[in-house]
């Protein structure tokens, strides 16, 4: 079995009388693609949140690389965001002024990358998810699936070992959901970041190599996707 890179164990976490998470445990392998499903309220994005770092849980233990999650300090789990941890949301996260090529070079030159060599690497990212031609063009003025492979290229700029997504095609029809998955996993397998997937699309989560069910914040499921 492949040695897991990020694994949760016995996760729980209230927000003051609502109980996300009771006992939840997951783990992903470097260059594989986990999806989370479940219904509504169940503690998907709580989990992925305890996963990235985002929200420390109650109880329960979270291992990155062997190293334990939980017990680090804000800042140090800051720094893992910003240097090995990338992320895809649904809506909102490049920036309005900013060119695509400039949003997906941003995390480079935030890592002090210059701006030639952090805009050359960008550049490669726009041709892998095929979006070369909206490089000039402002997060509005494309469309929502050019919008998302922009997300995803700003994502895997960095190579981070892992990259979380909340519903990255929540916003998307069918055909451009699918196109943002198949080239998302694709870029994701190629660079053998894992990724750790929240969604309640069957079609989305067939992207993955597993699936789990979270119900009542616990892991209700877990099997092999074909
Ligand atoms: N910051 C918060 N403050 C208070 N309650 C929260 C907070 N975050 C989540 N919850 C509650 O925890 C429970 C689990 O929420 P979570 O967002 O993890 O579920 P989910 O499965 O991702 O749901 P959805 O599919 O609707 O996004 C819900 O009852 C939610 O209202």
């Amino acid at each position: 079995m492949t040695e897991p890179l990020l694994a949760a164990d016995g996760v729980e976490k209230a927000f003051g009388p609502t109980q996300a998470l009771r006992g939840a445990g997951v783990s992903v392998a470097a260059g594989e693609v986990l999806a989370i499903m479940g219904p509504s309220g169940s503690g998907k994005s709580t989990l992925l949140h305890c996963l990235a770092g985002i929200v420390r849980p109650d109880a329960g233990t979270i291992t990155y690389g062997g190293r334990d999650l939980v017990a680090m300090s804000d800042r140090e789990r800051s720094a893992l965001r910003r240097t090995e941890f990338g992320f895809v949301f649904q809506f909102g996260q490049l920036v309005p002024e900013l060119t695509c090529l400039e949003n997906v070079a941003l995390p480079l030159r935030l890592a002090k990358v210059g701006r030639r060599k952090a805009e050359d690497v960008a550049r490669e990212w726009l041709e892998r998810l095929q979006v070369s031609d909206v490089a000039d063009k402002r997060p509005g003025d494309v469309s929502g699936g050019q919008g998302q492979r922009i997300a995803v290229a700003r994502a895997l700029v960095t190579r981070p070992k892992v990259v979380f997504a909340d519903e990255p095609t929540g916003a998307l029809d069918s055909l451009n959901g699918e196109k943002v998955m198949r080239m998302f996993t694709e870029a994701a397998r190629q660079t053998n970041a894992a990724v750790v997937l929240v969604t309640h699309e069957a079609r989305v989560a067939a992207y993955s190599d597993h699936e789990i069910v979270v119900r009542d914040g616990r892991v209700a499921d877990r099997e092999l996707a074909q």
